[in-house]
């Protein structure tokens, strides 16, 4: 299969820290992956990584079939650091000079200004741009050499929900039009909605990857039994300590659904009174905090 990312057991120390370790990514041709973390999980190190700017400690970086490094990378925009425009010059001026850099046709500003969304705003200066406009413009930047993979380092970091809301509208465009995009963030709302898969970085580790579905996939099942801490303490002997959380005076359960009428059957025969026993959904704001907090206590 053709993969646009595919790094394996990449990893990066900073002296005695290690920002990304042992990282196995993979972005599929055509999707919209989010890459979340926390701050400083490991995140921008690891984009770096990608587009040959840092220099991995250990293991391998594949970007469209190539292995990154200066002139190697064809095919790939990217949006990493907030970029360099002329402050004085219009939107549309700035593009112009860096198409004439990249020996991009000019064709092409036009399209990718309105990719961008940034027509009716293009002759004017950048120094009186919004936030979310010299994000966008920066986007139309990464745009101009029409990549066939994107990346874009924590694209809304800053902006207002309005500017947000753009770039999310971006995105999505530029993922139904085919582009494959790889987008980092720390804020789980501005991925969920837009994203085919999902990997989460914790401590420089991947603890999670895959579709919201899939990570929201292992629900639980929440019970409420008397008296409590018997309760407890059998819901633990029978399904393990670590997939027993006491929450709001009921527990909650890391098991199948399926396993509902058994465990019912063994609390109740334990001589517990169970009131209440149901299948408990979890968004991926919960999955995604549970996982930060497992990922910490592992890294700590
Ligand atoms: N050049 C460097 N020298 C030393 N340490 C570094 C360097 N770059 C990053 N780090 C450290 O590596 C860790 C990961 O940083 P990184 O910027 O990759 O995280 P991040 O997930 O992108 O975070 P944020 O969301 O805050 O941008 C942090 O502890 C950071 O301080």
């Amino acid at each position: 299969m053709n993969l646009p990312v595919q790094t394996q057991g990449l990893s990066k120390r900073y002296g005695g820290l290690t920002a990304v370790r042992d990282l196995d990514l993979t972005v599929r041709a055509g999707e919209v992956y989010g890459f979340l973390g926390p701050n400083g999980a490991g995140k921008t190190t690891t984009l770096r990584m990608l587009l040959g700017l840092v220099r991995p400690s250990a293991g391998t970086v594949r970007l469209l079939g190539r292995t990154p490094g200066a002139g190697r990378l064809t095919g790939v925009g990217a949006l990493i650091e907030g970029p360099a425009f002329y402050p004085y010059l219009s939107g549309r001026d700035n593009l112009r000079v860096l198409a004439r850099y990249a020996g991009v046709g000019a064709d092409r500003i036009a399209t990718v200004l309105d990719l961008v969304d940034l027509t009716s705003r293009a002759g004017d200066r950048y120094t009186g741009y919004s936030l979310g406009m010299k994000q966008r413009l920066g986007v139309a930047a990464a745009l101009l050499k029409d990549p066939r993979l994107l990346i874009l380092d924590e694209p809304t970091n800053g902006l207002d929900p309005a500017g947000i809301a753009d770039m999310r509208a971006l995105i999505r465009r530029l993922g139904a039009a085919g582009c494959t995009v790889l987008v980092s963030s720390h804020l789980l709302g501005e991925v969920e909605q837009i994203c085919d898969r999902i990997g989460v970085i914790v401590g420089g580790r991947m603890v999670a990857e895959g579709s919201v579905a899939e990570l929201c996939g292992s629900a639980g099942l929440r019970v409420l039994a008397d008296p409590l801490d018997q309760a407890v303490t059998r819901a633990r002997e029978l399904v393990g300590a670590d997939r027993v959380r006491v929450v709001n005076g009921g527990l909650d359960l890391s098991v199948e659904p399926d396993r509902a009428a058994w465990l019912n059957a063994e609390l109740v025969g334990a001589g517990l009174a169970v009131r209440e026993l149901r299948h408990r959904d979890r968004d991926l704001e919960q999955v995604f905090f549970e996982l930060v907090e497992r990922g910490t206590a592992d890294v700590a």
